[in-house]
């Protein structure tokens, strides 16, 4: 799958948005990748998810386990688990920090994948990342659907990612004119009540 294909399968899904959006991280940009509107659909899911495999496959070798943080990250690491023969746990927020719950382990040796929808700052693949820190198994690497960083963001292991694409994004007090004309959305779930950071 080519990054224009990956594109291609966004733009079809209605999920290449254009406004003034509030990201996770508090940045402005003008662009938001609504995942969800590609989720929905399984099967593109499952083109995109076969594609990220590969590329895993080809960067890290065997995978035992996903890893993702909820929300976004459930979707695209249960489907890319599947494609990779592994299995899919997620972390999610408690008082704003990202845990394993629900009785989720990490066998001894296990081979570990952290697998995230769409990376920006890279916060929520660290902060994944940090919330496995000191489990038994090894952790080999993270992939992403969707790299708006173009490359450039260090998530601190090595990162594939099935689309790198720069998306600029900005300081809330340094909005060009025609971002600050709009009337700023954000979509995402950092920051909404009960779940803080
Ligand atoms: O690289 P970053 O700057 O951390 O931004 C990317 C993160 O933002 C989104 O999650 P969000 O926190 O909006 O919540 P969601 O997964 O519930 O949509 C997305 O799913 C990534 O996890
Ligand atoms: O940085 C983010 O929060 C973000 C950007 C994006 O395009 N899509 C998304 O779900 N989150
Ligand atoms: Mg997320």
């Amino acid at each position: 799958m080519t990054p224009d294909d990956v594109l291609a399968e966004f733009r079809a899904a209605g999920a290449l948005l254009e406004g003034h959006f509030i990201l996770s991280s508090g940045r402005r940009s003008p662009v938001f990748l609504q995942k969800m509107f590609v989720f929905m659909d399984p099967e593109r899911t499952a083109r995109l998810c076969a594609a990220l495999a590969a590329k895993v496959q080809a960067s890290f070798g065997k995978v035992d386990y996903v890893v993702s943080p909820a929300v976004g990250g459930i979707v695209p690491g249960y489907e890319t688990a599947r494609q990779l023969g592994a299995k899919a746990i997620f972390v999610e927020r408690e008082d704003g920090q990202f845990k394993l719950r629900r009785g989720f382990e990490i066998p001894k040796g296990a081979r570990v994948l952290v697998v995230e929808d769409i990376v920006t700052t890279g916060l929520s693949t660290r902060e994944c990342l940090t919330a496995i820190e000191g489990h038994p198994g090894v952790t080999v690497g993270a992939a992403v659907l969707v790299d708006r960083s173009g490359g450039k963001v260090d998530v601190g292991v090595p990162l594939v990612s099935l689309l790198s694409w720069f998306v600029p994004d900005f300081a809330a007090d340094a909005l060009p004119p025609e971002l600050a004309a709009l009337p700023p959305i954000k979509p995402g779930s950092r920051g909404i009540q009960g779940a803080k950071a």
